[in-house]
């Protein structure tokens, strides 16, 4: 899905995830592990606040491990737990559980000094479209989905899903708006597939691709498309990969189009292997 942001719907999207904050104990702020900043929403910090949250690099199966290994480090020198996850094959899910339990530890200890009786810890996952919030969700609640009723004393009803006896997830995730202002931050998004392709223009996402690709991963373009001689310069890498994998128009002219979609194609179904588009280090 892929939603059409303007100042209207950004401000219901924010008032819904604030409304649904006052139900939970703790945020699952989910990420693309390939863009752990471009898939962040611009202004997560100010909409959650000073709620307990941890920030979970989806699609981590997709991204260089290295570099994944990284931004973990640079998540945590800012003081916020983070964890890299593949929600489809469900990878990595029980350091969720870990890690809230760890944060909540302390809040829970005081409920129960108070005399409130132990519950399962609430949460909410957000994020941008297409980040894997429901895969996650289906993925945490396995197939004995149950849901646990309305709570009273809500305006609008909400339903929960347990995960076990210790946690519980609201049913409905928050969907926040990427920052898609930025040039760079759209074209990353595009790139990895989280923004649908008839609303940008393919051959800009295929050349910004191709630019990261010579400067980060020259060697997987060279054993991808077969290089004899590796040119740095981007229209010859193009030329390059539309004559070699037969992206022809009429008169043996190269169609630019096809040859975007190929590269775009390849890079999205890991052709090119595990690719991350950003590094804490380098430019976001
Ligand atoms: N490789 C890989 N693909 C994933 C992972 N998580 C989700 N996906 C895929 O990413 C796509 C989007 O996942 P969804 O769960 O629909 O994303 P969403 O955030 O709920 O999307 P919206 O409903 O648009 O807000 C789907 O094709 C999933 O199969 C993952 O960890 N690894």
């Amino acid at each position: 899905m892929t939603i059409q942001w303007y100042p209207g719907h950004m401000a219901k999207a924010r008032r819904e995830v604030t409304e649904k904050l006052k139900l939970i104990d703790i945020v699952y702020e989910l990420v693309d592990a390939r863009i752990p900043v471009s898939s962040r929403n611009p202004m997560i910090d100010e909409i959650i606040s000073n709620k307990p949250r941890i920030v979970i690099l989806n699609k981590a199966d997709m991204a260089d491990e290295k570099v994944t290994k990284k931004w973990l480090q640079y998540f945590h020198e800012q003081g916020l737990q983070a964890v890299a996850i593949d929600s489809q094959k469900g990878i990595g899910l029980d350091r969720i559980m870990d890690l809230s339990k760890e944060r909540l530890h302390d809040l829970f200890s005081k409920m129960q000094a108070k005399g409130i009786k132990p519950r399962a810890i609430r949460a909410l996952i957000v994020g941008i479209p297409n980040v894997g919030k429901s895969t996650l969700i289906n993925r945490l609640a396995k197939r004995n989905i149950a849901k646990t009723g309305d709570r009273p004393g809500i305006t609008k009803a909400q339903s929960w899903i347990k995960v076990g006896k210790e946690l519980e997830l609201l049913d409905t995730p928050g969907i926040l708006w990427p920052k898609f202002e930025d040039e760079e931050v759209g074209l990353k998004l595009a790139a990895t597939g989280a923004i649908k392709d008839e609303i940008l223009n393919l051959q800009d996402v295929a050349v910004f691709a191709l630019r990261y690709l010579i400067q980060h991963y020259p060697e997987r373009l060279k054993s991808r498309y077969q290089f004899e001689s590796f040119s740095d310069h981007v229209v010859e890498i193009f030329d390059h990969i539309g004559k070699k994998r037969g992206c022809l128009m009429s008169g043996g002219l190269i169609d630019y189009d096809k040859t975007a979609e190929l590269i775009i194609r390849d890079l999205r179904t890991m052709k090119l292997g595990r690719i991350s588009f950003e590094e804490p280090d380098g430019k976001e």
